[in-house]
């Protein structure tokens, strides 16, 4: 399947054919959406029907030059940690937001619900650093891609080979009772913790400049953004479809996941009250 066929109205676990979603690059294509507005007016036109495809959204949003005065109003910082704006809630198809990073703000390591994530950068810089999956977590998008696993009795012989990542659960037999392969090799800190531990294991690093636009999902893997610069500030601009508002976090120590909701700092340009709560923005 060309990647002009994944359909991102749906669910990443939904999709047929995994390949084409593997947008690894930022892309750099500069053409003439004139304004953040029709930027989302255009947004609107595609998500109207019912097949969007990937590239179509990342040429879109690659197509609008970042102009602060389109985007201020929204543009909310906090002292503390990166922001979350709404910009526009998308017919409730997608939803478009405005991440604003003081010096030196991260996000913690996180999933992206299942959901397709475009994000363009806006103003400033910004460092996007992958990890792999803990093996002790499986994703939706990997439950489905996963073929029959061979068992321990022998009841089957499928051979599992999973071309995404190297996930690998395992678990105690049903019938004979034997430990998996990998609970038997890293079960150090198991005993002590009741969790098996491991660090997580970074697979690349990507800087965003001004307009860059960059695509992840979680058959891709995990991330945490990060603002490199102790002076400046940085501004992003997220596309989320299907809008979600929980995530995982992960510690990076560990693999421990741990679900958060995630909150806006303000929607439409009004900023909201504030709900004390966790969310993927406490720094590493
Ligand atoms: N996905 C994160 C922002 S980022 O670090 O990609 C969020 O929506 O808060
Ligand atoms: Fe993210």
């Amino acid at each position: 399947m060309e990647i002009e066929s994944a359909n991102c109205k749906h669910r990443v676990s939904e999709c047929t054919d995994f390949n084409q979603l593997n947008i690894e690059r930022p892309l750099k294509i500069v053409q003439d959406i004139d304004g953040l507005e029709t930027l989302v007016s255009e947004l609107h036109k595609v998500f109207s029907k019912s097949y969007v495809n990937i590239q179509e959204v990342q040429k879109l949003m690659s197509s609008y030059k970042s102009d602060p005065k389109h985007w201020k109003k929204y543009a909310k910082f906090d002292r503390f940690r990166y922001t979350r704006n709404l910009v526009d809630a998308g017919n409730g198809a997608f939803n478009i937001m405005i991440l604003c990073w003081g010096p030196g703000h991260a996000s913690a390591i996180h999933d992206h619900a299942d959901s397709h994530c475009f994000m363009k950068l806006l103003s400033g810089s910004l460092e996007e650093v992958r990890y792999d999956w803990p093996n002790t977590v499986e994703p939706e998008v990997l439950k489905k891609l996963k073929k029959p696993t061979r068992r321990c009795c022998s009841e089957s012989e499928d051979n599992v080979v999973n071309k995404m990542t190297n996930l690998d659960i395992t678990s105690d037999c049903d019938n004979c009772g034997q430990k998996g392969k990998i609970e038997n090799e890293k079960c150090t800190d198991y005993e002590e913790t009741g969790y098996n531990a491991q660090e997580m294991e970074e697979i690349g690093r990507t800087r965003l400049d001004v307009d860059d636009v960059c695509y992840i999902n979680d058959a891709l893997g995990l991330h945490r953004m990060e603002n490199p610069s102790h002076v400046d500030g940085a501004v992003s601009l997220h596309l989320y479809c299907p809008p979600f508002d929980s995530c995982r976090v992960f510690d990076s120590r560990t693999g421990k996941p741990t679900e958060v909701k995630v909150t806006f700092w303000s929607m439409y340009g009004k900023k909201m009250k504030r709900v004390i709560e966790s969310d993927p923005a406490d720094q590493e």
